[in-house]
């Protein structure tokens, strides 16, 4: 049933985003300190076994649907692949409006999808793989503005849901894949125009622009295709940026700031305060994106505004923020590496082993693969256990030969033949996704749960009912497991598998968890390196994307 018009829809203030309601879900990771935590606590171990679905919503869209489900007062906002937002009425799941965007025939998405909207007073913000931004109005889907950021025929693309501070859409830009040079950009919330851009590779002149040599940084990726986090206290944004262009770190020799690092930026003039590289010249497609958590840690005997990030890189990295500097504190693998040695306690800088760089003219081998410890899903941080909580893989190497190849604007720019990426299986792997908790004060593994014949790919959220909410699989499960504990409480297959984000929210007393399931882009890539690898994984992962609810049985 179509319901009638929004009313009553409450503005988006920054109070609102600083200090949400417990009974809304309003950006990314619910707060800005991207913890994925929810206050929530009517649904918990004891109870979980009755969460029932009570309504669904099929998005007619094939691809993975990767987007929270946004809510603001009753009201829920659905981004999904193929540039389509849908409002819903969050308690009946009655469609409000619908809007799809009219991609261009001639494009390409590398990554077909959207990872959410943006909210601010009562427009919400969309950032399109055919490279704009677009404002949509909250009670009726109509486009209030539409703003080109760049060219799509240059493989620059966005797939992100834009962050909204203070008035300011900020968004940045994918295409490492391309040979683009990466950004950051902040739009005026009220008429599209452009406040700021920052270039995540330092030009001519400026600070970092030396860790390139000649015209490298023109092309050299850094895409920053993840919502960044952000700082009320200090007003300072971290936003996480992706691999070096292209792969092999021999095309692209130096430290390549600021790839494969996390930038402090400045949300009112975009300027960059200070920054942390986790690894140097990046060769392996290990994008830095996931923007780390602000958690504040008791740790070594002091207090510490810590930024919490498992890498891509296969480290659990923990930094601390202050205003001007980030300090390197305290790193692991999380998942087992033949890459780094170790990290330079010192600099922070980890230690490769050169055996697993790749190169020019020769077939390299390295594990983690190219999808690395935990690619894009995020992490959850419970501030009730005080566990972080890291979607994992584990037991998969990749390899490639490197090339020299020049560069084509908007074609794939790989510096390796895209048939020449693999993806092992270690032998005699008995598990490949894990949901791992680790305690980020002690460094130690409190549990850990293993899925024999997955990858896990899916974001994971936390709730105060000491849940944790993970899809991610290729069997099409939904899952809450004990917070403390990691036992499995309860699962629910659905219709595809899911690689979209849990999200927790409450209308007129009653708490609501939602997903969308629909599998697709990198997901299904590993799966299909998987069924090809023979290895009893079972080859079909239905499509066809739908958003699911759930409450408790009443
Ligand atoms: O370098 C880039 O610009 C870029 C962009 C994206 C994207 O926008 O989704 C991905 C990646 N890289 C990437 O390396 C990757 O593994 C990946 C997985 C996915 C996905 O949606 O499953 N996107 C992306
Ligand atoms: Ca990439």
């Amino acid at each position: 049933a179509v319901s009638g018009p929004i009313e009553n829809y409450a503005p988006v203030t920054a109070q609102r985003l600083e200090k949400p309601e417990p009974s809304n879900w309003m950006l990314y990771r619910r707060t800005y300190d991207g913890q994925g935590y929810s206050p929530l606590d009517q649904i918990n171990t004891s109870n979980v076994k009755n969460l029932t679905p009570v309504w669904t919503f099929a998005t007619g869209v094939v691809e993975g649907h990767e987007a929270p489900p946004i809510v603001n007062n009753g009201v829920m906002f659905v981004a999904t692949p193929m540039g389509q937002v849908i409002a819903l009425n969050a308690k009946t799941g009655d469609e409000y409006w619908r809007y799809k965007r009219q991609l261009p025939d001639d494009l390409f998405q590398l990554h077909p999808t959207s990872r959410g909207v943006g909210l601010w007073e009562d427009k919400l913000y969309l950032a399109t793989t055919d490279d704009h931004v677009v404002a949509l109005d909250a009670k009726t889907g109509k486009v209030v503005w539409d703003t080109k950021v760049q060219d799509y025929r240059k493989g620059q693309y966005m797939t992100l849901m834009p962050l909204i501070v203070d008035g300011k859409v900020i968004v940045g830009g994918s295409g490492g894949e391309f040979g683009v040079r990466g950004y950051v950009a902040a739009y005026d919330a009220k008429d599209g125009k452009e406040l700021w851009r920052t270039f995540t590779i330092p030009g001519e002149g400026e600070p970092g622009h030396d860790t390139w040599q000649g015209e490298d940084w023109k092309n050299g990726g850094g895409s920053a295709w993840m919502t960044g986090n952000y700082d009320k206290e200090t007003k300072t944004i971290y936003w996480g940026v992706g691999n070096a262009a292209p792969w092999p770190g021999e095309t692209h020799p130096g430290d390549n700031l600021y790839t494969s690092s996390v930038l402090a930026l400045d949300p009112n003039t975009g300027k960059i305060k200070t920054h942390h590289q986790y690894h140097q010249n990046d060769s392996w497609d290990w994008d830095e994106v996931d923007a780390p958590m602000l958690i504040d840690l008791h740790r070594d005997g002091r207090n510490i505004k810590s930024l919490v990030h498992p890498g891509r890189d296969a480290i659990f990295w923990i930094l601390e923020r202050t205003p001007t500097k980030i300090n390197y504190v305290a790193g692991w693998p999380f998942v087992s590496t033949d890459v780094w040695k170790g990290i330079d306690a010192e600099t922070g800088k980890p230690i490769l082993d050169p055996a697993h760089k790749p190169v020019i003219g020769k077939r390299v081998e390295f594990c983690p693969s190219l999808w690395g410890g935990k690619d894009w899903p995020s992490a959850a941080y419970s501030q009730k256990t005080g566990l972080v909580y890291v979607p994992a893989n584990e037991n998969f190497c990749g390899g490639f030969t490197g090339e020299k190849i020049a560069l084509k604007p908007g074609e794939l720019w790989l510096g390796t033949k895209p048939e020449d990426i693999g993806l092992k299986t270690k032998p005699g792997a008995d598990h490949f996704g894990e949901l791992q908790a680790w305690d980020p004060v002690t460094g130690k593994k409190v549990w850990q749960h293993n899925f024999p014949k997955s990858q896990l790919f899916g974001s994971v959220t936390a709730t105060a009912g000491d849940l944790i909410f993970a899809g991610g699989t290729n069997d099409r499960d939904f899952r809450a497991f004990n917070a403390k504990t990691g036992e499995q409480l309860w699962e629910q297959k659905t219709n595809s598998g899911i690689v979209g984000m849990p999200v927790s929210y409450e209308v007129d007393g009653t708490q609501y968890v939602a997903i969308q399931s629909g599998w697709g882009v990198d997901a299904q890539r590993i799966q299909d390196a998987l069924v090809t690898n023979n290895i009893g994984i079972e080859a079909n992962v239905p499509q066809g994307g739908v958003i699911w609810v759930f409450a408790l049985k009443k």
